[in-house]
């Protein structure tokens, strides 16, 4: 049946953007346009062009219509889920003056380590932006310029996250959410407003800042007749305020005030992620405490090195990524791209217990080892920072919510589910990004609550995978190895 309302949810994220056009009723998917686009750099730089996002947003957004197969005058809103962090500095015309820096750029480090020593501390960073700068940090990447490119940032007469640049190119009128404004450091989670204080030290001017939407069904505004031309759809739509992509898969998975609460999920992309939507606001020196796109918080953990490092090491073996084996002795830390959490921006891979028997199929499996224990690490603090004790068993047997690409991967489930020993639910829907978005797009469109849209829509129901005994063995085998990396000693 042709669905009488469409609205369009984008992910705009690392590798890609997608397009989700779903029925506005049921939440049924009736299309996924896709693009991809850029990332360069090397020796810990990772740059995209933010024109290369608008492009691919467009050929997504075009794709997607083709495919659904409904008229163009079905939709009725559209909003942006984007990729967390990134520093976009445009001229006085809107155009970027120079590639946008990424969430995985570990350059800012320097930058991070003096800001987080700066106003009292990490502790104190915690307790007023919910998070402790760290290179991925807007704030620290806007430090990083102002050193590296005075001119750029001298110049600029904005700057924007990634899905605020692209939310403005639609609707025309400059806009942020709490969620993915959490992201930057200098927005306060506490006041649910710019740090003025913070802005001072890093010498940006309030006014180059889009202003925060007030969340709920915010619509910020309509498709301009330019944007409308460009893509393909009904000027006037409405443009919701969009948020950073965690916070929509959130949505997606119908997590957040109007529906569950406290339950942990794992995203499986570029960045590994857990987290939680809670009405807690985390204040933890270990977790970014963001905000979440629903009013309340969003307590995570970002790893740098997830699938994609996965997959190189694949490629180094000459391996299907599924062609993997439980590691044994050998341990394999990815860290291709330095890393996050631990905060270690000048890490490269390591391996140990290398034997003359490993083979290379378990040197893939460590490496997916590897990457999962770093992030599931993290999962106890996300747990605590809810509120909750992880040993309590009622807590502990929460399943665990998979998201991101890996989630479709045989071998990353079955690694998950070991390390972890946990149930996984695993959503039917595979893209839980652009159906959250498209939640906010139903929200905006509509003045519903789009948790409780995404919760109507059923977009989070899945397969539960019963839990399997943990792999205590390969769990300590793993955490030791970062544990000496932290420590500063000799892996192993
Ligand atoms: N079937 C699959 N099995 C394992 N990994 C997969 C599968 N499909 C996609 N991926 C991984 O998912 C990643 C892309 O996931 P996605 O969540 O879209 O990433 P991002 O949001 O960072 O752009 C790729 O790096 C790829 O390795
Ligand atoms: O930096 C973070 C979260 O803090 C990342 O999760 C980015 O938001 C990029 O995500 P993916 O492209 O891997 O989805």
């Amino acid at each position: 049946m042709t669905p009488s309302t469409v609205v369009v949810g984008v992910d705009s994220s690392t590798q890609s953007t997608k397009a989700a056009f779903t029925d506005a009723a049921t939440g049924r998917l009736l299309a996924l346009g896709r693009a991809p686009h850029r990332v360069t750099g090397g020796a810990g730089a990772r740059e995209s062009d933010p024109e290369e996002w608008w492009r691919a947003l467009g050929e997504a957004v075009a794709a997607g219509l083709r495919e659904a197969g409904v008229p163009a005058s079905a939709v009725a809103g559209i909003a942006v889920a984007g990729q967390q962090h990134g520093l976009v500095v445009l001229d006085g015309h809107g155009r970027p003056l120079r590639p946008a820096l990424l969430w995985n750029d570990t350059r800012a480090a320097p930058q991070a380590a003096a800001l987080a020593g700066a106003l009292g501390g990490p502790a104190a960073w915690a307790a007023r932006t919910g998070s402790v700068p760290v290179a991925s940090m807007t704030a620290a990447k806007w430090q990083w310029l102002r050193e590296h490119e005075p001119y750029a940032a001298e110049s600029a007469a904005a700057v924007r996250l990634p899905h605020d640049f692209l939310t403005e190119r639609l609707a025309g009128v400059a806009a942020t959410d709490p969620g993915d404004a959490s992201g930057t450091c200098w927005y306060s989670t506490a006041t649910g407003a710019y740090d003025t204080e913070i802005l001072g030290l890093v010498g940006l001017d309030e006014s180059l800042l889009p202003p925060v939407a007030p969340t709920g069904a915010t619509r910020v505004g309509s498709l301009t007749r330019a944007a409308a031309e460009r893509l393909g759809l009904p000027a006037g739509i409405a443009v919701a305020a969009g948020t950073g992509d965690n916070m929509a898969a959130a949505v997606g998975l119908g997590l957040g005030g109007a529906g569950l609460l406290d339950h942990p999920v794992l995203g499986l992309g570029t960045s590994g992620t857990v987290f939680a939507a809670t009405r807690t606001r985390p204040a933890s020196a270990a977790l970014a405490g963001f905000a979440s796109a629903d009013g309340g918080y969003l307590p995570l953990a970002c790893t740098l090195n997830c699938t994609l490092a996965v997959d190189k090491v694949a490629a180094l073996l000459g391996l299907d990524r599924d062609d993997a084996a439980p590691g044994g002795e050998a341990v394999l830390l990815p860290y291709l791209d330095g890393e996050r959490t631990p905060d270690l921006p000048a890490a490269s891979g390591v391996l140990t217990g290398l034997r003359h028997d490993t083979t290379p199929r378990q040197l893939l499996g460590a490496a997916y080892e590897g990457a999962a224990v770093t992030v599931l690490r993290a999962l106890d603090e996300v747990v605590r920072a809810c509120g909750l004790d992880p040993a309590d068993p009622a807590v502990a047997s929460r399943p665990l919510r998979l998201v991101g690409g890996g989630a479709r991967g045989r071998t990353w489930v079955e690694t998950v589910r070991r390390l972890s020993g946990r149930p996984l639910l695993i959503p039917a829907a595979g893209e839980l990004v652009a159906l959250g978005a498209a939640a906010l797009a139903a929200g905006a469109a509509s003045g519903r609550d789009a948790v409780e849209v995404a919760g109507e829509w059923g977009t989070g129901n899945g397969r539960l995978v019963p839990p399997v005994e943990r792999d205590r063995a390969t769990w300590y085998r793993v955490t030791s190895v970062i544990d000496g990396l932290v420590a500063g000693g000799s892996p192993g």
